[in-house]
């Protein structure tokens, strides 16, 4: 019988797991599940800025849908399943004891937010990450230049600082800190010690300044520099890191039992959601990999020596074999992308929830399903009308910044903003605007990397956005005047995981070969239509000018 490998991917609000085969490429079974607390928003507040997610949405989350699959799945799968491999968001820590628990799953820290994973997008620790510019600025080594020479609110040193300044209850129990992508495999592994567990290459060099030149981590003078509460921790935390073909382990029995696979089954080093599903969607050199989806992340490779020691300016770093292992990883990405039009969304939506919610017009089973389906419609209705508008008619300019600037060069702090309104200016004039603005913010991205001197062939998109909205799709074919290729796997990420464990079970000697054998192609193509490209480029200007005003002369 044939070989298969399960891609874990655990995005922003879900969990998956896909099986795959891996002479054939062919998905057997996949199942998602939603993380529970997180759906419910506990342990939040978006008006902080403040995203924490709890560790059992991601255990209850590993269990079901492995187990799940696996009964999907056709008879004699589960028996030969020989790797699996994890993909998660980052940077997303988490504090841990000295058994590499985080501290949520331990007595006294069950319900204490800053003992639970630091989502990617929690932006509590602007501060934090300012302060780490600053000093890196002063500092002998730059440490943040491999990481686009800004540091951000988003990644892992900002984030810990920030918790383990507020919360000392935390700060005296944290042992060590771990990214979401290390915990899995090592508990899965059974090698959970912060100082022994492998630690991924993706997460370390794109997060945590992680830089061979370094020789790993920044130094213990510069962390405590930065603050003396950082004294030591360097020594718990990690030198070596690890590519995601490199194996973890195998499964433990305690494990091995609950999903129902063998003991032999090797688990992979894990990475982030982007970076494997960029390898899923068949990354090749010089093409950027745009994950499109509540953010984007914009992936490249390129041989190692061609970009060498230079360094990329404004983006979220360059670390040899974060993607593909063998080649250098460049990635960028905007804070939000279908967030945007979700918050959107949100607001036409509030005289629903709060005056349909309450009506006595009609029973309460016929005003749930008006409410369910008219939010369901919305975006799709939206972008049906928006698609009839002439570009330029509305004379409305929007700023993609509403979660903060991630590249090029990251301010978190900056806000969206939206001009040129008028009294004619309806919801589908408004989301065209918002949408055009997401294009223009991934140009800015893709102006940069070849400002850079990094060259650009084309763009492969994958992730929900890419998949669900020819609209925005078009409008970013005709903005980055460039054709866009669509990725055929609904699973992209998944897939890349399960790709990964194919490599790291032995099946195939290289990425290369298993994106060959088990990648599912293009689906479709969007080309720039001419007349439109030289539309955009005027509005981009405004986008531009608009951009400047807001950062630089505008204070709220
Ligand atoms: N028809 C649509 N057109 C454009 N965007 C959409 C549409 N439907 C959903 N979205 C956006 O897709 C995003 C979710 O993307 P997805 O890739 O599924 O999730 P994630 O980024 O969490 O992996 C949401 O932010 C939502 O606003
Ligand atoms: O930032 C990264 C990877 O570096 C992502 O994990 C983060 O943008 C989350 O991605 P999603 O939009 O949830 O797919």
């Amino acid at each position: 019988m044939a070989k298969y490998t399960i891609g874990l991917d655990y995005g922003s609000d879900s969990v998956r797991s896909l099986i795959v085969n891996v002479e054939t490429g062919e998905e057997v079974a996949s199942v998602v599940f939603n993380y529970p607390r997180w759906q419910k928003q506990e342990y939040c507040n978006a008006h902080d800025n403040r995203f924490r997610q709890h560790p059992k949405d991601y255990l209850e989350g590993l269990e079901y849908t492995i187990v799940e699959a696996l009964k999907q799945a056709p008879q004699g799968v589960a028996e030969n399943i020989v790797g699996i491999s994890v993909d998660t968001t980052g940077s997303t820590p988490v504090a841990v004891d000295e058994k590499g628990t985080p501290l949520s799953l331990t007595p006294g820290f069950e319900e204490n937010p800053n003992a639970m994973f630091v989502l990617w997008k929690d932006h509590t620790a602007v501060k934090e990450a300012d302060e780490i510019n600053k000093l890196a600025k002063e500092w002998e080594v730059d440490f943040t230049k491999y990481e686009g020479g800004i540091y951000s609110s988003e990644w892992f040193w900002a984030k810990l600082l920030h918790v383990i300044r507020e919360d000392a209850g935390v700060y005296r129990a944290a042992y060590s800190w771990v990214e979401h992508c290390d915990w899995i495999p090592a508990l899965l592994t059974g090698n959970t010690h912060p100082k022994t567990l492998k630690r991924s290459r993706c997460a370390a060099g794109h997060k945590a300044m992680w830089h061979e030149a370094f020789g790993g981590l920044p130094s213990e003078e510069f962390l405590v520099a930065l603050d003396p509460m950082l004294a030591g921790l360097r020594d718990r935390l990690y030198k070596d890191t690890f590519t995601c073909d490199v194996s973890a382990g195998t499964l433990t029995k305690e494990w091995a039992e609950k999903l129902g696979l063998s003991t032999d089954v090797v688990v992979g080093v894990g990475a982030f959601d982007a970076h494997l599903g960029a390898v899923g969607a068949e990354i090749e050199p010089y093409y950027v990999s745009k994950v499109m989806g509540t953010s984007t992340c914009d992936m490249l490779i390129t041989p190692m020596d061609e970009v060498g020691s230079k360094v990329v300016a404004g983006i979220c770093g360059q670390v040899d074999g974060s993607i593909v292992p063998g080649m250098l990883g460049l990635e960028a990405g905007q804070s939000a992308f279908g967030d945007i039009y979700a918050w959107f969304k949100r607001v036409l939506e509030w005289p629903l929830k709060n005056i349909l919610a309450e009506t006595s017009l009609v029973d309460e089973a016929t005003k749930q399903k008006l409410l369910d389906e008219t939010s369901d419609k919305i975006i799709a209705k939206l972008s049906e009308e928006a698609a009839k508008v002439p570009i330029s008619e509305s004379g409305i300019v929007a700023l993609d910044w509403m979660n903060g600037r991630r590249t090029p060069d990251a301010n978190q702090a900056l806000k969206g903003a939206i001009a040129g309104l008028n009294l004619g200016s309806d919801a589908p004039r408004i989301f065209r605007a918002l949408v055009e603005a997401t294009a223009f913010g991934s140009k800015a991205i893709n102006d940069r990397f070849i400002s850079e001197g990094v060259r650009i062939d084309g763009v492969i998109a994958l992730g929900g956005v890419a998949k669900k909205s020819p609209l925005v799709m078009q409008i970013v074919a005709d903005v980055l005047n460039m054709p866009i290729k669509v990725a055929r796997s609904e699973q992209a990420c998944a897939l890349g995981s399960a790709m990964a464990a194919a490599v790291v079970a032995g099946v195939y000697p290289s990425m290369a070969e298993a994106q060959q054998k088990m990648g599912g192609g293009i689906e479709t193509e969007y080309h720039p239509i001419p007349e439109n490209v030289e539309k955009y480029k005027v509005l981009y200007e405004k986008y531009r000018k608009f951009g400047k005003f807001i950062e630089f002369d505008f204070t709220a």
